[in-house]
């Protein structure tokens, strides 16, 4: 049981150089990776070919062995770094659930959710407590992996810690895999299983 990126080549334009050329990750149910490199490296595009965002040039994302599924609600959630482009700003928030998943009032109280936030509109939140939002609809989702392109940066440290436990504790209990896109070594080292470095 994995999903893995198997010898995938991806530029945005094919007059430029390859971003991701032969790259290949394997992230097992269960484990934790992260994917650590300096900015420019290709993290955000390697998250986004993962979740089936975009395609490989050449090469395979294969969820256990297989290519993901190209309708219903995807196993593999990303999560972005920037919650307000993940969300439809029409929709309220109580409708984005609904769309998305199964609601769940465990993980809504873990990520401090305020009932009423679900009767707002995504830009009626702050940028943390959309985030925290996107967390949790993620989770909700039932989703077998998730990926975290640096979900946790406009977060001040308590709030990114308290976020980080609940996504922890929920993986643990559904066995999920989870890869968590960073700049930050130290955050890598607490949250992961096992860390690669896309620059080597
Ligand atoms: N939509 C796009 N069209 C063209 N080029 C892009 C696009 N998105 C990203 N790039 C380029 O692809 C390269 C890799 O970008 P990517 O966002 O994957 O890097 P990253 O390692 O996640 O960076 P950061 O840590 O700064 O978020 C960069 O040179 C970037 O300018």
């Amino acid at each position: 049981m994995a999903l893995e990126a198997k010898n995938i080549y991806f530029r945005y334009d094919r007059k430029q150089p390859w971003i991701l050329e032969d790259c290949s990750v394997r992230v097992e149910k269960g484990e934790r990776l992260a994917i650590f490199a300096p900015s420019g490296y290709g993290k955000t595009t390697l998250a986004m070919l993962l979740a089936g965002y975009l395609e490989p040039a050449k090469g395979q994302i294969l969820l256990d062995e297989k290519p993901l599924p190209k309708r219903g609600i995807c196993p593999v959630q990303l999560i972005y770094q920037h919650p307000e482009k993940a969300i439809n700003p029409r929709w309220r928030l109580k409708r984005v659930l609904e769309e998305s998943g199964q609601l769940r009032e465990d993980v809504l109280d873990a990520f401090g959710i305020e009932r009423a936030w679900l009767d707002r509109f995504p830009r009626e939140l702050s940028g943390g407590e959309l985030q925290r939002f996107c967390v949790a609809r993620a989770l909700m989702s039932g989703a077998e992996y998730i990926i975290c392109d640096e979900i946790s940066t406009m977060m001040d440290v308590i709030t990114q810690a308290q976020i980080w436990n609940v996504v922890l504790k929920e993986a643990g209990k559904r066995n999920m895999g989870i890869i968590a896109v960073t700049h930050n070594k130290h955050l890598a080292e607490r949250i992961a299983t096992r860390t690669i470095d896309l620059s080597i």
